[in-house]
């Protein structure tokens, strides 16, 4: 079924993918629709099963992926986090552009798929900045911070490969960040309140 066309969002950890999909999916409510992604990591204080994530167990998880129910599926920061079929089905069905939070592997993994997304990724301004918003999130112990910084630095020098994403937005002020996502997005949103109107 041709719809419209899904986004990957990419890019470190703490580089403030979450922060701007919300503010989309509030603007835009009936255009985007989230793809709810598997993890066995924990919630977080404020985070639902069911619109952050589903929260899962490995063996759960493994099973799954072993059945083919995932369109891709990584190891991050010592979890899996993974996106399944039905995930994307669920919003396209509703005729919304699908948005994916993953990360690089993620991206990696969807190329070899025909999901065909605009690939978009967020980047800080520096590693300090990254850094300072991570601890000033305070979701994470010291040991997954690291893990987090390590795994931001290498997505940093990947992200720099010509072609693997469509643009870069680095969000140093948030305001100027969301402007230029939506500009991006624009075209594929008119369609979908053209449709919808
Ligand atoms: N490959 C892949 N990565 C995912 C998926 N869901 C989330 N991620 C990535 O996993 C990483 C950790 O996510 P999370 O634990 O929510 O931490 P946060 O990014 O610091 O808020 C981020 O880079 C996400 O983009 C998924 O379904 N597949
Ligand atoms: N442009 C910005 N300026 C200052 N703080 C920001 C900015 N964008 C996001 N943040 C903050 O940085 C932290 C990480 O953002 P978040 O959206 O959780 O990142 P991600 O989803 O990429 O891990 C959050 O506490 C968020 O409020």
């Amino acid at each position: 079924m041709a719809g419209p066309r899904p986004v990957v969002l990419s890019g470190p950890s703490g580089a403030g993918k979450s922060t701007l999909m919300k503010r989309l999916l509030k603007d835009y409510e009936g255009v985007f629709g989230f793809s709810v992604s598997h993890t066995t990591r924990k919630p977080r204080p404020g985070e639902e099963e069911g619109k952050d994530y589903h929260y899962t167990t490995r063996e759960a998880m493994q099973e799954g992926i072993d059945n083919g129910d995932f369109i891709e599926n990584a190891e991050f920061s010592g979890n899996l986090y993974g996106t399944s079929k039905s995930a994307i089905e669920d919003v396209r069905a509703q005729n919304l552009i699908c948005i994916l939070d993953v990360d690089i592997q993620g991206v990696r993994n969807i190329k070899k798929t025909d999901l065909d997304p605009i690939y978009i990724s967020i980047q800080p301004p520096s590693m300090e900045i990254l850094e300072t918003r991570l601890r000033d999130r305070q979701t994470e112990t010291e040991e997954s911070l690291q893990k987090r910084l390590e795994a931001a630095r290498q997505d940093m020098e990947l992200s720099k490969e010509p072609g693997v994403f469509d643009v870069v937005i680095i969000n140093d002020d948030l305001d100027k960040a969301y402007e230029e996502l939506t500009a991006i997005l624009i075209d594929e949103i008119k369609k979908v309140q053209e449709v919808k109107s």
